[in-house]
Formats: C-alpha cells, structure tokens, sequence
C-alpha cells in the first residue's frame, strides 16, 4: 500500500483516537517500572517484607523526582517486594494486560537482574517468572514479547560480567543486553569488554545514552559498546556532528516524553525536542519508561505528546509507529505484517 505523505483525510480531531487505535511496538519499558503502588503493597504483603510508606497514598505521594538519581532511589525500593518466580510472573503479566489494551503487539522489556541477584534472589527465579508471563502473553493476548537484560551501570564492569554469566543457561530467553542506571560518572565504555562478550553470543546490544549523559556518551555507546539502539538519546542535538551521523545510520532513538518530564530533562512536554529530532530525520520511537512512575502507558504518552506539540503532523505520528517496528529486534516478515496493519489503520483515517 502506497500512502499520501501527509494524510490529509485524517483531522486533528481523528489522530488522537488514531493514535490509541493504531498497533505500535514498544522498545524501552523497564518491567520494574511498570509495578504499581497497589502490587507493591500485594507483595509486600504476601513475603512479609515491611516498607517505608504507610500505604499506597503515602508511595504515590514520593513520586515526585528532582532528577533520574531521586527516582532511581524509589524505584529499586519498589523492587525489593519481588522474591518469587510468581511475583515476577505476576509483574509482567500486569504489563502486558495493560499493554495489549493501548494496542502494543509487540514488546522488548528491560529487566534489572543485578536488582535482584544482590538481594539473594537467583537468576532462574527472575527470567523464568518473566519468561512464564511472556508466553502466556503470547498465547492469551496474541502478544509478541521479547526480554533485554540490562547491566546497571553504577556498578562494576565485573559484577556485570558475572551476571551475563549466570544468565547464560537462561540465553534462549532474553534476546539481548542494555545498559540502564545513574548515567552520568559513568560511561558506556566502562562496559566494553561485557558488552563485546554479549556480542559473541549473538545478543542484541542497546544503552542508555543521552538521557542525562553528554552527547559523547551516545559515541561511545556507538564505537565502543557498538549499539543496534539508543536509548534516550535527546542529548544528541548538542552535537551536530552527531545528529547527521544518526541520521545517517538510521540508528533507532526510544525516547520516553513523560519520563523526560517526570525526571526534569524537559520542564514540560511542550519544551521535549521531540519535533527537532523528527526534523533532522532521526529514527524516532515513543515509549513509557517507567509508566508506573511517570504517569502513564504508551498510549498515553503519544496522546499527551501530540496535545502539547500541536506542531506534530499525523505524518509524524505514521514515522514514529512505523519506525517502532523497523527498529524492533524481529524478523523482517513481522515487521512487514506490523507495518501493513499500521498502513491500513492510516489508510482508513478512522479507528
Ligand atoms: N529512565 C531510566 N534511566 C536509567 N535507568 C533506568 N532504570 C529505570 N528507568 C531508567
Ligand atoms: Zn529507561
């Protein structure tokens, strides 16, 4: 199908229900940033472990962060009500319901082992919860899932080669490594010999990059690490050497518009330079981050992004659900079928 570049029979008043209706992929969601307060409690509750809030009210009422590090804070809080391989099956799968319900059809999700592992939690608990809820997922709501191990990058290079090795006998489950955590002090190349070692083991590598890190962190995650996707990336316009060269290698950028706010790279939505990066041509992908945190799913942040960047064309919503899948770690086939559905939701104009 050969579509108009700028749809003209889709109104301002059609795109935002589009938008919801359209099948999208999302490429960056930390599984531990989709727990909500109320699952926090649950589990709390279920492994008797007691928490620094007195109800769910008071956990709602500390997400108010001044920068990545006070959510980081938080957020691995959060996660130390996780113990068993249900709990990390019960996680997800909230996940995913509520993923298929914003027409996600497919997710690649970042999980934090070293999170866990710290805490005595084995490797096998942690992937096979989140490998059970995937194929349930798969099975129930027709949803394609994948997993991406993340190193965390306040830690050492060696605690990180540990944990790849002892998710090694889990390889046939997650399909490749990130690089997530504080990003500034420590930079990608810190990584390198872990990530060459994913590489031979014909895993997918992506970092985080760019978020609150200077643009030379997105080179080096390119050159030294040797990304597929970055992460983030919203600093890359400081560098325009680095813009063109992005541009050029149609290198995928997950950038996340409500965490980008949340967290005070942006001080709202209308000042993201989401538009800027779209101009340059940059493969642009919208994701949630952290949705739990950051007030809302997917499909939220497209809604609530193009309501505050009215500048935003319904060309560029097509760019960036197309983009979502063209930069997803699928077989081309998917891609085309994703994409012929994309098309014909365009197509029609309505939902
Ligand atoms: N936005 C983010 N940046 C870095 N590490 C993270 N871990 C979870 N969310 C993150
Ligand atoms: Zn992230």
């Amino acid at each position: 199908m050969t579509l108009p570049i700028d749809f003209p029979h889709i109104t301002r008043a059609h795109l935002l229900s589009l938008l919801r209706a359209a099948p999208k992929a999302e490429l960056h969601i930390h599984i531990e940033g989709s727990l909500e307060p109320e699952l926090i409690f649950e589990l709390a509750r279920r492994n008797g472990i007691v928490l620094p809030y007195a109800n769910v009210e008071a956990l709602r009422a500390a997400y108010a962060f001044t920068d990545l590090q006070s959510f980081l804070d938080v957020y691995y809080a959060g996660a130390s009500v996780l113990i068993t391989e249900a709990d990390f099956d019960a996680m997800a799968w909230a996940y995913f319901e509520r993923a298929a319900r914003d027409n996600v059809v497919h997710c690649e999700i970042f999980f934090d082992p070293q999170t866990h592992t710290a805490r005595g939690i084995d490797m096998g608990v942690v992937i096979r919860g989140l490998d059970r809820a995937a194929k349930r997922a798969e099975a129930e709501l027709g949803l394609s899932v994948r997993l991406i191990l993340c190193f965390l990058r306040h830690l050492s290079e060696d605690d990180a080669l540990a944990t790849l090795e002892a998710a090694l006998p889990y390889r046939d489950k997650f399909i490749g490594v990130g690089l997530d955590s504080s990003e500034r002090g420590h930079p990608p190349e810190k990584f390198e010999r872990v990530f060459a070692r994913a590489r031979e083991q014909g895993l997918h590598l992506v970092a985080h990059a760019g978020e609150e890190g200077p643009p030379a962190y997105i080179w080096s995650a390119l050159d030294t690490l040797r990304v597929e996707r970055i992460d983030h990336g919203v600093r890359c316009v400081e560098d325009p050497e680095l813009v063109a060269r992005l541009a050029r290698e149609r290198v995928p950028l997950t950038v996340c518009p409500l965490s980008n706010v949340k967290l005070c790279v942006f001080d709202d939505l209308g000042k993201h330079n989401l538009p800027a990066l779209l101009a340059a041509g940059l493969r642009v992908t919208i994701n949630s981050d952290d949705p739990a945190y950051f007030g809302g799913y997917l499909n939220d942040n497209f809604v609530q992004l193009f309501e505050s960047l009215p500048q935003l064309t319904a060309h560029d919503a097509y760019t960036m659900l197309r983009n979502s899948f063209e930069g997803s770690f699928v077989d081309d086939e998917d891609k085309a079928l994703w994409v012929e559905e994309l098309d014909s939701v365009f197509a029609a104009g309505e939902p």
